[in-house]
Protein backbone atom coordinates (compact mmCIF):
# COMPACT_ATOMS: atom_id res chain seq x y z
CA UNK A 1 0.00 0.00 0.00
CA UNK A 2 1.30 3.48 -0.92
CA UNK A 3 2.23 6.66 0.58
CA UNK A 4 3.92 9.14 -1.43
CA UNK A 5 5.77 12.16 0.17
CA UNK A 6 4.72 16.21 0.35
CA UNK A 7 2.58 18.01 2.63
CA UNK A 8 -0.11 17.82 0.92
CA UNK A 9 -0.48 14.32 -1.12
CA UNK A 10 0.01 11.78 1.59
CA UNK A 11 -2.48 8.77 0.45
CA UNK A 12 -3.75 6.93 3.26
CA UNK A 13 -3.80 3.14 3.63
CA UNK A 14 -7.09 2.39 2.97
CA UNK A 15 -8.94 1.26 6.48
CA UNK A 16 -9.00 -2.58 7.01
CA UNK A 17 -12.99 -4.03 6.59
CA UNK A 18 -14.24 -5.27 10.37
CA UNK A 19 -17.07 -7.12 10.83
CA UNK A 20 -18.92 -4.93 13.07
CA UNK A 21 -21.03 -3.04 10.89
CA UNK A 22 -24.78 -4.27 11.44
CA UNK A 23 -25.67 -6.23 8.34
CA UNK A 24 -22.63 -6.26 6.18
CA UNK A 25 -21.13 -9.32 4.78
CA UNK A 26 -18.64 -9.75 6.99
CA UNK A 27 -20.93 -9.54 10.10
CA UNK A 28 -23.30 -12.68 8.18
CA UNK A 29 -19.76 -14.61 7.86
CA UNK A 30 -18.97 -14.06 11.26
CA UNK A 31 -22.42 -14.57 13.01
CA UNK A 32 -23.90 -17.01 11.07
CA UNK A 33 -21.57 -18.71 8.31
CA UNK A 34 -18.85 -19.89 10.97
CA UNK A 35 -21.65 -21.53 13.24
CA UNK A 36 -23.21 -23.14 10.20
CA UNK A 37 -19.39 -24.48 9.33
CA UNK A 38 -19.41 -25.98 12.79
CA UNK A 39 -22.65 -27.79 12.69
CA UNK A 40 -21.72 -29.05 9.29
CA UNK A 41 -18.65 -29.96 10.19
CA UNK A 42 -19.92 -31.95 13.37
CA UNK A 43 -22.99 -33.70 11.36
CA UNK A 44 -20.05 -34.74 8.61
CA UNK A 45 -17.69 -36.22 10.66
CA UNK A 46 -18.06 -38.83 13.58
CA UNK A 47 -15.85 -37.13 16.10
CA UNK A 48 -15.37 -38.65 19.48
CA UNK A 49 -17.24 -36.34 22.55
CA UNK A 50 -14.49 -34.51 23.48
CA UNK A 51 -13.61 -32.94 19.86
CA UNK A 52 -17.42 -32.02 19.97
CA UNK A 53 -17.32 -30.53 23.19
CA UNK A 54 -14.08 -28.59 22.41
CA UNK A 55 -16.08 -27.76 18.51
CA UNK A 56 -19.24 -26.53 21.15
CA UNK A 57 -16.81 -24.38 22.62
CA UNK A 58 -15.49 -22.64 19.90
CA UNK A 59 -19.03 -22.27 19.11
CA UNK A 60 -19.83 -20.55 22.39
CA UNK A 61 -17.47 -17.93 21.92
CA UNK A 62 -18.61 -17.01 18.55
CA UNK A 63 -20.77 -14.07 19.65
CA UNK A 64 -18.43 -13.15 22.11
CA UNK A 65 -14.51 -12.87 22.97
CA UNK A 66 -11.51 -13.95 20.95
CA UNK A 67 -10.33 -16.58 22.91
CA UNK A 68 -6.38 -17.87 23.00
CA UNK A 69 -5.10 -20.73 21.13
CA UNK A 70 -3.42 -23.00 23.72
CA UNK A 71 -0.33 -22.84 24.97
CA UNK A 72 0.35 -26.54 23.66
CA UNK A 73 -0.44 -25.47 19.73
CA UNK A 74 2.16 -26.32 17.15
CA UNK A 75 2.28 -23.01 16.33
CA UNK A 76 1.29 -21.18 19.72
CA UNK A 77 3.99 -18.54 19.63
CA UNK A 78 3.49 -17.33 15.86
CA UNK A 79 -0.35 -16.81 16.54
CA UNK A 80 0.34 -15.46 19.76
CA UNK A 81 2.34 -12.90 18.19
CA UNK A 82 -0.20 -12.28 15.61
CA UNK A 83 -3.29 -12.26 17.81
CA UNK A 84 -1.38 -9.63 20.40
CA UNK A 85 -4.25 -7.06 20.69
CA UNK A 86 -6.94 -9.12 18.98
CA UNK A 87 -7.39 -12.17 21.87
CA UNK A 88 -10.37 -11.02 24.54
CA UNK A 89 -11.98 -8.64 21.99
CA UNK A 90 -15.61 -9.83 20.02
CA UNK A 91 -14.66 -11.49 16.67
CA UNK A 92 -16.64 -9.26 14.94
CA UNK A 93 -14.44 -6.25 15.96
CA UNK A 94 -10.66 -7.25 14.91
CA UNK A 95 -9.69 -7.09 10.86
CA UNK A 96 -11.86 -9.63 9.55
CA UNK A 97 -9.33 -11.16 7.26
CA UNK A 98 -7.63 -11.97 10.30
CA UNK A 99 -10.35 -13.02 12.70
CA UNK A 100 -11.81 -15.52 9.51
CA UNK A 101 -8.25 -17.48 9.20
CA UNK A 102 -7.87 -17.28 12.93
CA UNK A 103 -10.95 -19.07 13.73
CA UNK A 104 -10.22 -21.72 10.84
CA UNK A 105 -7.03 -21.82 13.20
CA UNK A 106 -8.88 -22.34 16.01
CA UNK A 107 -11.80 -25.66 14.06
CA UNK A 108 -8.20 -27.47 13.20
CA UNK A 109 -7.24 -27.08 16.86
CA UNK A 110 -10.49 -28.35 18.38
CA UNK A 111 -10.59 -31.53 15.81
CA UNK A 112 -7.38 -32.46 16.77
CA UNK A 113 -5.68 -31.97 13.55
CA UNK A 114 -2.60 -31.28 15.19
CA UNK A 115 -2.92 -33.69 18.00
CA UNK A 116 -1.24 -36.75 18.86
CA UNK A 117 -4.25 -38.66 18.56
CA UNK A 118 -6.03 -40.27 16.14
CA UNK A 119 -7.55 -37.10 14.77
CA UNK A 120 -4.54 -35.96 13.87
CA UNK A 121 -4.23 -35.30 9.78
CA UNK A 122 -7.94 -35.83 9.18
CA UNK A 123 -9.50 -33.12 6.55
CA UNK A 124 -12.75 -31.86 8.85
CA UNK A 125 -14.32 -30.79 5.15
CA UNK A 126 -13.09 -34.20 3.60
CA UNK A 127 -16.76 -35.19 3.43
CA UNK A 128 -17.29 -31.87 1.41
CA UNK A 129 -14.78 -31.86 -0.94
CA UNK A 130 -15.48 -35.05 -1.55
CA UNK A 131 -18.83 -34.92 -2.25
CA UNK A 132 -18.08 -32.55 -4.81
CA UNK A 133 -15.56 -34.87 -6.80
CA UNK A 134 -18.37 -37.25 -7.05
CA UNK A 135 -21.01 -34.80 -8.62
CA UNK A 136 -22.63 -35.08 -11.49
CA UNK A 137 -21.57 -31.03 -11.84
CA UNK A 138 -17.85 -32.42 -12.52
CA UNK A 139 -18.90 -35.56 -14.71
CA UNK A 140 -20.10 -32.55 -17.00
CA UNK A 141 -16.95 -30.48 -16.46
CA UNK A 142 -14.97 -33.49 -17.45
CA UNK A 143 -16.98 -34.04 -20.41
CA UNK A 144 -16.32 -30.91 -22.16
CA UNK A 145 -12.53 -31.69 -21.73
CA UNK A 146 -12.40 -33.38 -24.91
CA UNK A 147 -13.15 -30.55 -26.88
CA UNK A 148 -11.22 -28.25 -25.41
CA UNK A 149 -7.91 -30.37 -25.91
CA UNK A 150 -8.82 -30.90 -29.35
CA UNK A 151 -9.51 -26.96 -29.61
CA UNK A 152 -6.66 -24.73 -31.38
CA UNK A 153 -4.02 -23.53 -28.41
CA UNK A 154 -5.20 -20.54 -28.53
CA UNK A 155 -8.81 -21.04 -28.21
CA UNK A 156 -8.23 -24.23 -25.83
CA UNK A 157 -6.00 -22.19 -23.19
CA UNK A 158 -8.61 -19.56 -23.17
CA UNK A 159 -11.52 -22.02 -22.25
CA UNK A 160 -9.12 -23.67 -19.91
CA UNK A 161 -8.84 -19.73 -18.60
CA UNK A 162 -12.58 -19.26 -17.82
CA UNK A 163 -12.83 -22.76 -16.21
CA UNK A 164 -10.22 -21.52 -13.99
CA UNK A 165 -12.36 -18.71 -12.90
CA UNK A 166 -15.55 -19.87 -12.77
CA UNK A 167 -14.41 -22.68 -10.85
CA UNK A 168 -13.88 -20.28 -8.64
CA UNK A 169 -17.68 -19.59 -7.84
CA UNK A 170 -17.93 -23.75 -6.90
CA UNK A 171 -16.23 -23.37 -3.30
CA UNK A 172 -17.85 -25.16 -0.35
CA UNK A 173 -17.82 -22.47 2.37
CA UNK A 174 -20.06 -20.23 -0.56
CA UNK A 175 -22.26 -23.02 -1.41
CA UNK A 176 -23.09 -23.75 2.30
CA UNK A 177 -24.80 -20.29 3.24
CA UNK A 178 -26.12 -19.86 -0.65
CA UNK A 179 -27.03 -23.26 -1.52
CA UNK A 180 -28.96 -20.98 -4.86
CA UNK A 181 -25.36 -20.49 -5.98
CA UNK A 182 -25.13 -24.02 -7.47
CA UNK A 183 -27.60 -22.86 -10.00
CA UNK A 184 -26.23 -20.03 -11.18
CA UNK A 185 -22.93 -21.20 -12.17
CA UNK A 186 -20.79 -19.56 -15.30
CA UNK A 187 -22.86 -15.91 -15.07
CA UNK A 188 -20.10 -14.33 -17.07
CA UNK A 189 -20.60 -11.08 -16.09
CA UNK A 190 -16.97 -9.95 -16.30
CA UNK A 191 -16.15 -6.75 -14.53
CA UNK A 192 -12.65 -6.42 -15.84
CA UNK A 193 -10.70 -8.53 -18.54
CA UNK A 194 -6.94 -8.54 -18.99
CA UNK A 195 -6.57 -11.75 -20.30
CA UNK A 196 -5.07 -10.98 -23.54
CA UNK A 197 -2.18 -9.27 -21.08
CA UNK A 198 -1.99 -12.47 -19.91
CA UNK A 199 -1.19 -14.29 -23.27
CA UNK A 200 1.28 -11.92 -24.04
CA UNK A 201 3.26 -12.69 -20.71
CA UNK A 202 3.54 -16.16 -20.90
CA UNK A 203 3.85 -15.85 -24.83
CA UNK A 204 7.08 -13.78 -24.13
CA UNK A 205 9.04 -15.98 -22.11
CA UNK A 206 9.13 -19.78 -21.14
CA UNK A 207 10.08 -19.13 -17.71
CA UNK A 208 7.96 -20.69 -14.88
CA UNK A 209 4.61 -20.17 -14.50
CA UNK A 210 3.24 -19.96 -10.77
CA UNK A 211 -0.46 -20.76 -9.60
CA UNK A 212 -1.23 -19.94 -6.17
CA UNK A 213 -4.81 -22.30 -5.46
CA UNK A 214 -7.29 -22.01 -3.88
CA UNK A 215 -10.28 -24.41 -3.91
CA UNK A 216 -9.93 -28.04 -4.12
CA UNK A 217 -12.72 -30.54 -6.26
CA UNK A 218 -13.77 -28.28 -9.54
CA UNK A 219 -11.49 -25.52 -8.67
CA UNK A 220 -8.52 -27.56 -8.57
CA UNK A 221 -9.64 -29.83 -11.50
CA UNK A 222 -9.76 -26.66 -14.03
CA UNK A 223 -6.70 -25.19 -12.56
CA UNK A 224 -5.05 -28.27 -13.56
CA UNK A 225 -6.65 -28.14 -17.14
CA UNK A 226 -5.18 -24.76 -17.62
CA UNK A 227 -1.65 -26.07 -16.30
CA UNK A 228 -1.82 -28.85 -18.67
CA UNK A 229 -3.07 -26.54 -21.15
CA UNK A 230 -0.02 -23.84 -20.72
CA UNK A 231 2.64 -26.88 -20.65
CA UNK A 232 1.23 -29.35 -23.41
CA UNK A 233 0.88 -26.10 -26.00
CA UNK A 234 4.79 -24.94 -25.00
CA UNK A 235 3.67 -21.75 -23.28
CA UNK A 236 5.30 -22.41 -20.22
CA UNK A 237 8.32 -25.20 -19.68
CA UNK A 238 7.56 -24.90 -15.91
CA UNK A 239 4.79 -24.67 -13.44
CA UNK A 240 5.24 -24.24 -9.95
CA UNK A 241 1.27 -25.40 -8.08
CA UNK A 242 1.22 -23.35 -4.52
CA UNK A 243 -1.37 -25.46 -2.13
CA UNK A 244 -1.77 -25.36 0.95
CA UNK A 245 -0.18 -27.34 3.42
CA UNK A 246 -3.06 -28.41 5.68
CA UNK A 247 -6.91 -27.51 5.87
CA UNK A 248 -8.11 -23.96 5.87
CA UNK A 249 -10.58 -21.98 4.42
CA UNK A 250 -13.12 -25.10 4.08
CA UNK A 251 -12.22 -25.89 0.67
CA UNK A 252 -8.80 -24.75 0.55
CA UNK A 253 -6.65 -27.07 -1.99
CA UNK A 254 -4.02 -29.41 -0.04
CA UNK A 255 -1.67 -32.21 -1.49
CA UNK A 256 -4.43 -34.96 -0.39
CA UNK A 257 -6.63 -32.81 -2.67
CA UNK A 258 -4.65 -33.01 -5.36
CA UNK A 259 -3.85 -36.45 -5.21
CA UNK A 260 -7.83 -36.95 -5.39
CA UNK A 261 -8.17 -34.93 -8.51
CA UNK A 262 -5.74 -36.99 -10.37
CA UNK A 263 -7.39 -39.77 -9.24
CA UNK A 264 -10.89 -38.47 -10.42
CA UNK A 265 -9.20 -37.37 -13.83
CA UNK A 266 -7.24 -40.66 -14.47
CA UNK A 267 -10.93 -42.93 -13.90
CA UNK A 268 -12.93 -40.73 -16.29
CA UNK A 269 -13.85 -41.27 -19.75
CA UNK A 270 -11.81 -39.49 -22.61
CA UNK A 271 -9.14 -36.65 -22.73
CA UNK A 272 -9.23 -36.13 -18.53
CA UNK A 273 -7.22 -39.17 -18.46
CA UNK A 274 -4.63 -38.32 -20.59
CA UNK A 275 -4.81 -34.75 -18.92
CA UNK A 276 -4.37 -36.83 -15.64
CA UNK A 277 -1.36 -39.07 -17.45
CA UNK A 278 0.60 -35.68 -18.23
CA UNK A 279 0.21 -33.95 -15.54
CA UNK A 280 1.82 -37.47 -13.20
CA UNK A 281 4.38 -37.23 -15.57
CA UNK A 282 5.00 -33.89 -15.40
CA UNK A 283 5.23 -33.94 -11.36
CA UNK A 284 7.91 -37.15 -12.23
CA UNK A 285 9.84 -34.93 -14.31
CA UNK A 286 9.78 -31.42 -12.41
CA UNK A 287 7.95 -29.59 -15.03
CA UNK A 288 5.07 -29.09 -12.72
CA UNK A 289 7.00 -28.82 -9.06
CA UNK A 290 4.23 -28.57 -5.87
CA UNK A 291 5.16 -26.13 -3.00
CA UNK A 292 2.69 -26.11 0.34
CA UNK A 293 4.33 -23.06 2.36
CA UNK A 294 3.31 -22.46 5.91
CA UNK A 295 2.45 -18.56 5.03
CA UNK A 296 -0.64 -19.75 2.49
CA UNK A 297 -2.03 -20.53 6.13
CA UNK A 298 -1.59 -17.50 7.69
CA UNK A 299 -3.92 -14.61 8.06
CA UNK A 300 -0.95 -11.87 6.31
CA UNK A 301 -1.46 -9.93 3.51
CA UNK A 302 1.00 -10.63 0.73
CA UNK A 303 2.87 -7.51 1.92
CA UNK A 304 4.20 -9.82 4.18
CA UNK A 305 5.63 -12.90 2.11
CA UNK A 306 8.36 -14.75 3.42
CA UNK A 307 11.85 -13.75 1.73
CA UNK A 308 12.09 -17.58 0.49
CA UNK A 309 8.76 -17.08 -0.84
CA UNK A 310 9.65 -13.73 -2.84
CA UNK A 311 12.86 -14.90 -4.31
CA UNK A 312 10.84 -18.27 -5.19
CA UNK A 313 8.07 -16.10 -7.28
CA UNK A 314 10.26 -13.18 -8.18
CA UNK A 315 11.31 -15.69 -11.21
CA UNK A 316 7.95 -16.02 -12.56
CA UNK A 317 6.75 -14.96 -15.93
CA UNK A 318 3.55 -14.54 -14.13
CA UNK A 319 1.88 -15.98 -10.53
CA UNK A 320 -1.58 -16.52 -10.60
CA UNK A 321 -3.36 -16.00 -8.24
CA UNK A 322 -6.76 -17.92 -7.46
CA UNK A 323 -9.77 -17.06 -5.78
CA UNK A 324 -11.27 -14.58 -3.98
CA UNK A 325 -8.70 -14.98 -0.44
CA UNK A 326 -5.87 -14.84 -2.43
CA UNK A 327 -7.26 -11.48 -3.98
CA UNK A 328 -7.63 -10.00 -0.48
CA UNK A 329 -5.01 -10.92 0.86
CA UNK A 330 -3.26 -9.68 -2.30
CA UNK A 331 -4.95 -6.60 -2.83
CA UNK A 332 -5.45 -5.99 1.13
CA UNK A 333 -8.65 -6.53 2.85
CA UNK A 334 -9.68 -3.04 3.06
CA UNK A 335 -12.00 -0.80 2.21
CA UNK A 336 -10.63 0.45 -1.71
CA UNK A 337 -12.30 2.48 -3.78
CA UNK A 338 -13.17 0.31 -6.19
CA UNK A 339 -12.23 2.25 -8.88
CA UNK A 340 -8.43 2.35 -7.40
CA UNK A 341 -6.26 0.55 -10.68
CA UNK A 342 -5.13 -2.96 -9.75
CA UNK A 343 -1.90 -2.14 -10.87
CA UNK A 344 -1.61 0.80 -7.86
CA UNK A 345 -2.80 -1.96 -5.18
CA UNK A 346 -0.42 -4.79 -6.24
CA UNK A 347 2.82 -2.58 -7.52
CA UNK A 348 4.72 -4.19 -4.37
CA UNK A 349 4.41 -7.40 -5.58
CA UNK A 350 7.36 -9.03 -6.57
CA UNK A 351 6.43 -10.04 -9.91
CA UNK A 352 3.72 -9.95 -12.37
CA UNK A 353 0.72 -11.08 -11.14
CA UNK A 354 -2.99 -11.82 -12.55
CA UNK A 355 -5.85 -12.53 -10.48
CA UNK A 356 -8.65 -14.48 -11.09
CA UNK A 357 -11.50 -13.83 -8.68
CA UNK A 358 -14.86 -14.32 -8.79
CA UNK A 359 -16.19 -11.84 -6.12
CA UNK A 360 -17.50 -12.99 -2.94
CA UNK A 361 -16.47 -10.24 -0.46
CA UNK A 362 -16.98 -6.76 -0.11
CA UNK A 363 -13.27 -5.90 -1.77
CA UNK A 364 -12.73 -4.18 -4.56
CA UNK A 365 -10.51 -2.74 -7.34
CA UNK A 366 -9.95 -2.04 -10.67
CA UNK A 367 -13.57 -1.12 -11.75
CA UNK A 368 -13.70 2.02 -14.14
CA UNK A 369 -15.94 4.88 -13.08
CA UNK A 370 -18.85 3.88 -15.54
CA UNK A 371 -19.05 0.44 -14.83
CA UNK A 372 -19.07 0.93 -11.19
CA UNK A 373 -22.38 2.90 -11.43
CA UNK A 374 -23.64 0.60 -13.30
CA UNK A 375 -22.80 -2.56 -10.92
CA UNK A 376 -24.14 -0.01 -8.27
CA UNK A 377 -27.33 0.58 -9.90
CA UNK A 378 -28.33 -2.80 -11.15
CA UNK A 379 -26.73 -5.24 -9.33
CA UNK A 380 -26.95 -4.64 -5.31
CA UNK A 381 -25.14 -7.71 -4.61
CA UNK A 382 -22.17 -7.51 -6.94
CA UNK A 383 -19.38 -7.41 -4.71
CA UNK A 384 -20.60 -10.72 -2.75
CA UNK A 385 -23.04 -12.68 -4.56
CA UNK A 386 -20.61 -14.39 -6.94
CA UNK A 387 -21.63 -13.34 -9.97
CA UNK A 388 -19.25 -11.02 -11.13
CA UNK A 389 -15.29 -11.82 -12.11
CA UNK A 390 -12.36 -10.15 -12.73
CA UNK A 391 -9.46 -10.90 -14.41
CA UNK A 392 -6.51 -8.53 -13.39
CA UNK A 393 -3.18 -8.30 -14.44
CA UNK A 394 -0.15 -6.35 -13.56
CA UNK A 395 2.73 -6.77 -15.87
O1 LIG B 1 -12.76 -19.72 -1.90
P1 LIG B 1 -12.50 -18.28 -2.10
O2 LIG B 1 -12.78 -17.83 -3.48
O3 LIG B 1 -11.13 -17.88 -1.66
O4 LIG B 1 -13.54 -17.53 -1.23
C1 LIG B 1 -13.40 -17.46 0.15
C2 LIG B 1 -14.35 -16.44 0.63
O5 LIG B 1 -15.35 -17.08 1.35
C3 LIG B 1 -15.53 -16.37 2.52
O6 LIG B 1 -14.81 -17.02 3.53
C4 LIG B 1 -16.93 -16.31 2.92
O7 LIG B 1 -17.67 -15.97 1.80
C5 LIG B 1 -14.95 -15.02 2.22
O8 LIG B 1 -14.82 -14.26 3.33
C6 LIG B 1 -13.73 -15.46 1.56
O9 LIG B 1 -12.99 -14.46 0.97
Amino acid sequence: MTETSGPTTVAQDPAPILSNVPGSFAEGVMLRRHPDIIATVRRLVPYPRAVQDALDHLLSTLDGAIPELPASAVDAAFWRESAAGYVGRRWVDVPFLWAESYFYRLLLEATGYFGEGPWRGVDPFAPQKLAELDSPDLDRDLSELDGLVTAPPAEGLAAALAASLWGNRADLGFRLSDPSSTGRDRVDDLIADDSAALWQLVEASAGPVHLVADNAGRELTADLVLIDRLLETGRTAKAVLHLKPHPYYVSDATTTDLLAVLRRLAAAPGAAAGIADRLQQAIAADRLQVRAHGFWCTPGTFHQLPRDLVDELSAAVVVIVKGDLNYRRLVGDAHWNPTTPFADATGYFPAPVAALRTLKSDVAVGATPDRLEHLNATVPGWRTDGTHAVVHVRT
